[in-house]
């Protein structure tokens, strides 16, 4: 039974660990292999600051890091840490050989300037693909290091066998991490994307003749059957915390999962849906970054 009180045999959720685990022993095989020439880099992962919704991240990307056989360093920097130092940790973090890649985890503090530092990761270590040359990347339809939680979405859909070509997807959120980067992934596959966000008149005259909807806001219950076309599939990217009347503290996500089940052909539960896979994707851009190094004449025999 997962938190959303679905029952995990249901057919129509997609069983996001199941392709986590899918994902990691494929990166597993090949960092294996590149192992046997060179040893492979540490993944760097950075948090700036306390914040509860990064240590679940960071704690399952330590869990990834282990399964795919990725050496893992979860760096906690202090909150008052200033713009140049930080930088120049980076700075450091880029020309050390024994660094496979940097993450950033977001949010950072206010007086941080989180593009800045993004800018600052070198793009053959920014596994993230949060870096502008790594996004632009994307557009060139060079998508091998995309930003996790967006490609983990194409990943998802995928899982539907859906055919993505000309398939019609409306993107509801239109974030630089997860919203724009995705509706660009999917446009790579040969989807029609429409994109809405807080602007849009009507999300619901989008959504209902949508086959495929990506929600990525951070409102609970932001997306109830009567937003959905029946059969349409439904990947919930939405992490919001609830609490219940008697006062249980829950993880839900955009979508009315228990009542959007019922008209959607496949949905992803929260959890138990998009993190794992945001995760694996991870683990995976981490083995494509080595890879790309090595390609770069970067890591010396
Ligand atoms: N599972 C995972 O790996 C990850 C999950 N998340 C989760 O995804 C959610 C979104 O995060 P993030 O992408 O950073 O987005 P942001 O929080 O940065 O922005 C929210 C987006 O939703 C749009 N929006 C707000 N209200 C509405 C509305 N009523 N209808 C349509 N669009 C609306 C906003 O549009 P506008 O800008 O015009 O206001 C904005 O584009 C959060 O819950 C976050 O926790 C995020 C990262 C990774
Ligand atoms: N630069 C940056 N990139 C991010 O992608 C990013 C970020 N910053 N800041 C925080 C958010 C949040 N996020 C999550 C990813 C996976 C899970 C995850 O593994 N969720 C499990 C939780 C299960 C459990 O409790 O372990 C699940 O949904 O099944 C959660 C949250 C990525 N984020």
């Amino acid at each position: 039974m997962t938190e959303s009180g679905v029952t995990a045999r249901d057919h129509r959720l997609i069983d996001g660990k199941a392709v986590q685990n899918r994902l990691l022993a494929e990166v597993r095989e090949q960092v294996s292999r590149a192992s046997a020439t060179r040893p492979v880099g540490r993944l760097v992962s950075i948090s700036i600051g306390p914040s509860p919704e990064i240590a679940v991240y960071v704690r399952n990307q330590a869990r990834g890091a282990a399964a795919a056989g990725i050496p893992f360093d979860q760096q906690l920097w202090s909150e008052s840490i200033t713009q140049d130092e930080a930088k120049h940790l980076i700075l450091e973090l880029n020309d050390r050989p024994d660094v496979l890649g940097i993450i950033l985890q977001r949010p950072v503090p206010a007086h941080i300037n989180v593009r800045s530092l993004q800018s600052a990761i070198h793009p053959l270590k920014d596994v993230e693909g949060m870096n502008p040359a790594s996004i632009g990347n994307i557009v060139y339809n060079d998508v091998a290091l995309a930003p996790c939680t967006a490609a983990a979405a194409v990943e998802l859909v995928r899982e539907t066998g859906l055919d993505l070509k000309g398939l019609e997807v409306v993107m509801i959120g239109h974030s630089e991490i997860v919203g724009k980067p995705a509706a660009f992934l999917l446009m790579a596959e040969g989807a029609t994307v429409t994109v809405c966000h807080h602007m849009t008149r009507s999300v619901a005259m989008h959504s209902r003749r949508a086959d495929v909807v990506v929600v990525a806001v951070g409102k609970a219950h932001l997306i109830g059957p009567d937003m959905i076309k029946p059969g349409a599939a439904v990947i919930d990217i939405g992490i919001n915390q609830v609490t219940d009347p008697d006062g249980t503290v829950r993880i839900v996500g955009d979508v009315d999962t228990e009542k959007v089940k019922e008209v959607a052909g496949w949905i992803t539960p929260v959890p138990g849906g998009v993190g794992p896979v945001t995760v694996a994707i991870l683990m995976r851009n981490a083995i494509v970054a080595h890879q790309r190094q090595i390609a770069a004449g970067w890591l010396k025999d």
